[in-house]
């Protein structure tokens, strides 16, 4: 087995929902009046999809050994992450052994330092790692969280992300993160309505419910630090992704401003072990975010977590689905992971890269056993009702 080699990788691309999950039709609470860092604009306000969120697709990396076996995985990146992943990496990725991932990591990063580092380049690495550890899983007949070293639990806790904690707390999960809905372009009208649904909600969920405001980038220090201050009496438990990614000074600043017990979260456009340095060694925050189909990959993510680990930091991936889930159930500074609840009222669970995976796995109660990701690679099959595109068949 040492000695299977792969014969062939092959890029495809896929439109609605799935991994581009921000690819929904209209209607969706994930697309409503959700603070960015276009809301300034406001012709850009009312809808990320306005301003292009999702203009990608998903990516869909296939990677076939010298035996017939098959890995896949899917990311966001469409039709340029396909061109990369065809006409660049896959001179790294065919004839090399099926356990050489570190080599084909290693490969992929060097070669594209010089137009890659984060975004779109590092996506699209992500999704060739990935289909790499779902063949080797299935080369092995093993399931991936077992090739990472075996679980540490044996019952995956999520929290749900949307706009309904309310529900999400009567399906079981143990917090409900929701997005904010107005930034500092409108003002302190703005602030106060952020406050005011926080405080609905507060009342619908009780004292002891975790909730959680997802920022997407959207704020400057000033205004977050005032949502943070106005948000504690109504015990939000983290505020996420407040600030541009690259403004770690300001991270490390808003750690120090939020109330003492309020949680500093962010990292899910953050990517490779080096950016997180930056946020660990910075003091950026309490618990990273990483997205393990936009952060390197699992390769990248073990070490992201042993960096993690070391600063005393958690690592609760954002989304992700079963790259995630795999990872969770292997690591003992993750407790728990997230849930992005898919459907446009946020009112069921439904699979959270549905329809592009057969298979998929969710949430029972809130919770999930291991059992249900024991099965080769990450367990999924892609659904053969979705139209793939191959742009840059070679
Ligand atoms: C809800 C957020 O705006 C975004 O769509 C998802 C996200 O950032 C998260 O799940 O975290
Ligand atoms: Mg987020």
């Amino acid at each position: 087995m040492g000695h299977l080699t792969i014969k062939h990788v092959r890029a495809f691309v896929l439109r609605g929902g799935g991994a581009d999950y921000h690819d929904q039709a209209d209607g969706h609470w994930i697309d409503d009046h959700i603070a960015t860092p276009m809301s300034k604009y406001p012709e850009y306000r009312q809808s990320r999809r306005s301003f292009g969120i999702n203009v990608l697709g998903t990516l869909v990396v296939e990677i076939e050994a010298s035996d017939g076996t098959v890995g896949f995985a899917v990311t966001t990146g469409g039709e340029p992450a396909a061109y990369i992943v065809e006409k660049h990496l896959a001179r790294f990725i065919e004839g090399a052994r099926v356990t050489d991932l570190e080599k084909i990591w290693d490969q992929m990063y060097q070669s594209t330092l010089y137009y890659g580092r984060k975004g779109l380049v590092i996506n699209t690495i992500s999704g060739v790692d990935l289909a790499l550890w779902d063949l080797l899983g299935k080369v092995r007949q093993e399931p991936v969280h077992q090739l990472l070293g075996g679980a540490v639990r044996d019952e995956l806790q999520f929290y749900a992300t949307g706009a309904r904690p309310d529900l999400a707390q009567k399906m079981g999960f143990i917090g409900g993160k929701m997005p904010l809905h107005h930034g500092p372009s409108e003002g302190e009208e703005g602030l106060r309505k952020n406050l005011e649904q926080l405080a609905t909600m507060r009342e619908r969920v009780g004292p002891d419910f975790w909730l959680m405001l997802d920022c997407w980038m959207s704020l400057d220090l000033n205004y977050a630090t005032k949502l943070a201050i106005g948000a504690h009496e109504h015990g939000l438990k983290w505020i996420e992704e407040a600030l541009s990614p690259d403004d770690y000074w300001g991270y490390a600043a808003l750690r120090d401003n939020v109330p003492k017990g309020m949680l500093v979260t962010t990292g899910e456009h953050e990517a490779t072990r080096w950016g997180f340095r930056m946020l660990l060694e910075m003091g950026c925050c309490d618990i990273i975010q990483p997205d393990v189909g936009w952060c390197g990959g699992l390769t990248e993510l073990v070490k992201i977590s042993a960096l993690a680990d070391a600063h005393n930091a958690l690592v609760v991936p954002h989304g992700s689905s079963v790259y995630s889930y795999h990872f969770v159930a292997t690591r003992h500074n993750s407790p728990f992971a997230e849930f992005l609840m898919m459907a446009p009222k946020a009112d069921e669970v439904v699979p959270m890269f549905h329809p592009q995976l057969l298979g998929e796995p969710v949430p029972v109660n809130g919770r999930m056993r291991l059992s249900a990701l024991d099965k080769p690679g990450f367990g999924v099959d892609l659904n053969p009702d979705c139209q793939l595109h191959r742009p840059y068949n070679r």
